[in-house]
């Protein structure tokens, strides 16, 4: 396989369940040793998807290459794309060393090149003393280390892993996140991952596909994704955002001159191909607006009540009412303004603005001119 090749490619993949497309003519271009993401509310196909690339089902339309290979009709079996499960799906009647060594079976080797690639595991997964327990007497974390083990073992370049740490305590959901990427990084291997929770997916991957209703709706890197959703939808699923609307009034040097509620906002072009007298919603995340005590002067700057506020920690998080709207504001600054009440003073960047049709639709954002920082 070249080195710029693909290690997944699906192209026009359909796939229905009597009367309901599951599955809406979706491609997908997975590079080798990437991590990539399927994001998306319940529902919306992800395990569909991760399904027919594990040959558990077959497309209605569409191909799914694997390495460059046509793997339309090829049984699960000889895909060699092992499926880590959220419920683990481990063998209860079976050891940890009979789970690990289950797979290895089938590829008949010599005793001792299994015995050897059990212990890698063993050692890698930090399962001494476990290996001679059923999985029954392990807590979720090691039993999910045992299934990571077992899929791990068979040498695949591909892994697949359906919400595999969804029934992890917060965590150890964290900490087994963060193994697994470095894990995936030193081996190289190509991962294809499932969640529905957006912090897992911007934290842990190189791509992240975004899901709605049997749809991939965006692809991206996780800035991307995060700085420069492509939908509301997307938007909205892949952080706390707030939406407002405006109309170009002209454009000034490098800014879109925006007429907003009663204000004006300065919009880097960013790449942008909105004109004047174009509607458009304004996309900020609650982090990207900072609060004031006093009033700032000029564009980007207004003015609203503070409603309420909640501590998080590592911020405070304001609903504040202004322009006939609730503001949310992530204020993570070293508590200056713990006090804040009644009038308060937003601003934001021009360049922490992010635009979409006011019409609900999509937006395409000429690659290599938007400044993703
Ligand atoms: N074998 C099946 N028969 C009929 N409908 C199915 C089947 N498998 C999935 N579906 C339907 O297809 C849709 C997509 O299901 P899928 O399991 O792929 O969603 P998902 O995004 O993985 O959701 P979740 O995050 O809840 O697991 C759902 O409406 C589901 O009910």
């Amino acid at each position: 396989m070249a080195a710029n090749e693909p290690m997944i490619e699906i192209t026009n993949v359909s796939k229905r369940f009597g009367d309901f497309e599951a599955i809406k003519n979706i491609s997908l271009s997975v590079p080798a040793g990437s991590f990539t993401t399927l994001l998306g509310p319940s529902g919306c196909g992800k395990t569909t998807l991760m399904k027919l690339i594990a040959g558990f089902f077959e497309p209605d339309r569409g191909d799914i290459f694997i390495e460059g290979r046509r793997m339309n009709g090829l049984p699960a079996f000889k895909r060699n794309t092992p499926l880590v499960f959220q419920d683990y799906a481990l063998f209860p009647h079976m050891t940890v060393q009979e789970n690990i060594a289950y797979g290895l079976k089938l590829q008949k080797l010599p005793r001792k090149t299994a015995e050897d690639k059990i212990t890698a595991m063993v050692d890698m997964f930090g399962l001494h003393g476990l290996r001679d327990r059923l999985p029954r007497a392990l807590s979720g974390g090691q039993q999910q280390r045992v299934a990571f083990a077992r899929a791990l073992v068979m040498g695949s370049n591909v892994i697949l892993m359906d919400e595999p740490l969804s029934n992890l305590d917060a965590k150890m959901r964290v900490e087994v996140r963060d193994e697994l990427r470095q894990l995936q990084q030193r081996l190289g291997f190509t991962a294809v991952f499932v969640t529905h929770d957006q912090d897992e997916a911007l934290s842990i991957s190189d791509q992240v596909a975004v899901f709605d209703q049997g749809r991939i709706v965006q692809v991206g890197t996780p800035r991307e994704i995060y700085k420069k959703p492509a939908s509301r939808f997307a938007a909205d699923f892949v952080g706390a955002a707030n939406f407002a609307e405006g109309v170009v009034k002209a454009i000034e040097g490098d800014d879109l001159v925006i007429a907003c509620g009663n204000g004006i906002m300065r919009v880097h072009r960013d790449g942008y191909a909105f004109g004047p007298g174009e509607r458009v919603t304004l996309v900020i995340r609650p982090e990207n607006i900072a609060v004031h005590e006093s009033a700032s002067r000029g564009d980007n700057a207004w003015s609203g009540h503070l409603l309420r506020s909640s501590f998080h920690g590592r911020s405070v998080r304001y609903w504040v009412a202004a322009d006939g709207r609730d503001w949310i504001v992530d204020d993570a600054g070293p508590g200056s303004i713990a006090g804040l009440q009644g009038l308060v003073h937003m601003s934001v960047d021009k360049r922490a603005v992010h635009l979409l049709p006011a019409a609900g639709g999509t937006v395409t954002i000429e690659s290599g001119t938007g400044a993703i920082a």
